[in-house]
């Protein structure tokens, strides 16, 4: 089991335009913790969180994953899609083919993998035809997060919840390293959301995975997660337990200063 830092972030600064939307933020990131962002909208949370898969290159500062710095640099050598394979995500609005099978939308998670073998795999894939080892690895995943008996169902079939279950099975067949969550669960009812919640801290506990969450629910993050990211305005206001939140944090942390 590793120990250490999954994610070290030193000095990360963005800007769109004139607006800096992330002023000078560090934080690091343990194995297997659970790290809730909190914040106003337009905080910056999401940038944060595309900064870290590489969807967005800031400006300056560092990012380091599995104790390796991305290169940023467009002139340097890119490492930016090797370190991405160790990062997966999931999304607010799932980002699945509803019309195709749980067991599909979840091999799509193998593809980096399978890419990286050559082109009679990547054709393959692309005629449907996936090796089984990465057929067992999706299959895993889709145990793990409790949907056994709906390998072989439609995705548009599923309920809110379970469709969400499969953007994680389909997050962790990628054998991430990190797991990042962009409001994982402003489309669920509150006790699917607590169900979903209490998986990632399942998983993060059980597989060593660390999971980086942006929340609106402060409750939420209070019950589920190791350490709190309070963001306001781009710049972090708080990171730490969320045994230490107390008023003063929390009004920061809301402020739009
Ligand atoms: N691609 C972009 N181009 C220009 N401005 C952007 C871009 N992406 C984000 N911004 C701006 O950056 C700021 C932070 O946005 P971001 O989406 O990171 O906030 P957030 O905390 O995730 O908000 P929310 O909770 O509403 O999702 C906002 O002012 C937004 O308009």
């Amino acid at each position: 089991m590793k120990n250490g830092y999954s994610i070290i972030v030193n000095n990360l600064r963005k800007s769109f335009g004139n607006e800096e939307v992330l002023k000078d933020v560090s934080f690091k990131v343990k194995y297997g913790e659970i790290i809730g962002i909190l914040g106003l909208s337009g905080a910056g949370k999401t940038t944060l969180l595309r900064c870290l898969i590489g969807l967005e290159t800031p400006d300056s500062g560092e990012i380091i994953i599995d104790n390796k710095k991305i290169v940023f640099d467009k002139n340097k050598s890119n490492n930016k899609n090797q370190i991405r394979k160790k990062i997966g995500m999931v999304f607010q609005q799932f980002n699945l083919i509803p019309r195709t099978t749980v067991l599909t939308n979840v091999l799509i998670g193998r593809l980096p993998h399978i890419n990286e073998r050559g082109i009679i795999y990547r054709i393959g894939t692309y005629f449907g035809y996936f090796p089984q080892k990465d057929v067992e690895i999706a299959k895993n995943c889709i145990y793990k997060v409790g949907l056994g008996d709906k390998i072989n169902s439609k995705v548009s079939k599923l309920s809110g919840g379970q469709q969400q279950r499969v953007g994680i099975a389909r997050a962790l067949a990628m054998e991430p390293i990190v797991l990042l969550a962009d409001e994982p669960v402003s489309n669920l009812d509150p006790k699917t959301s607590e169900e979903i919640l209490g998986l990632f801290k399942l998983i993060s506990k059980n597989d060593n995975i660390s999971i980086i969450i942006s929340l609106h629910q402060l409750e939420y993050a209070k019950k589920y997660c190791d350490k709190i990211l309070g963001l306001s305005n781009g710049k972090v206001v708080y990171y730490g337990s969320p045994k230490n939140l107390d008023e003063g944090i929390i009004k920061k942390i809301y402020s739009k200063k």
